[in-house]
């Protein structure tokens, strides 16, 4: 069987947001597979120390890589902490990634309390 696939998004002003959340649920985010957009990812690694799988940064194709592979069931939940406040070169590329998961019905927490709901109820049917 293979480990729950797990995708990591966070706009620049929701980085510190994922940061936090990752520390409180470190011990399960490290049992799973981490797959992230690029600076995502690349700040998980260094300042949580998980393994991640990088792809590429959110504006640059990241969000439809992440669709693409939930698309042929490699995802098994997606965190996307979106940035409300702030608008984004990319937005189309969000909108797809968030239109992905509701055509595949991937559960998809875009904020910090659903989140927690995601990974409490996550971990605790993996144990
Ligand atoms: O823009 C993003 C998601 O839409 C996030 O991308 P980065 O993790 O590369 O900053």
């Amino acid at each position: 069987m293979r480990s729950l696939c797990l995708a990591l998004i966070a706009h620049d002003g929701k980085k510190n947001d994922m940061i936090h959340l990752a520390q409180e649920f470190r011990e399960f985010l490290a049992r799973c597979h981490l797959i992230a957009t690029g600076t995502t990812g690349s700040r998980l690694q260094a300042q949580v120390g998980l393994q991640v799988e990088c792809l590429l940064s959110g504006p640059l194709g990241g969000d439809l890589q992440i669709g693409a592979r939930l698309a042929v069931e490699e995802v098994d939940a997606v965190i996307f902490l979106r940035d409300p406040m702030t608008p984004q070169p990319h937005e189309p590329d969000i909108n797809a990634l968030v239109r992905a998961c509701d055509v595949h019905d991937v559960p998809c927490a875009t904020n910090l309390a659903s989140a927690r709901l995601m990974l409490r109820q996550l971990a605790s049917s993996a144990r």
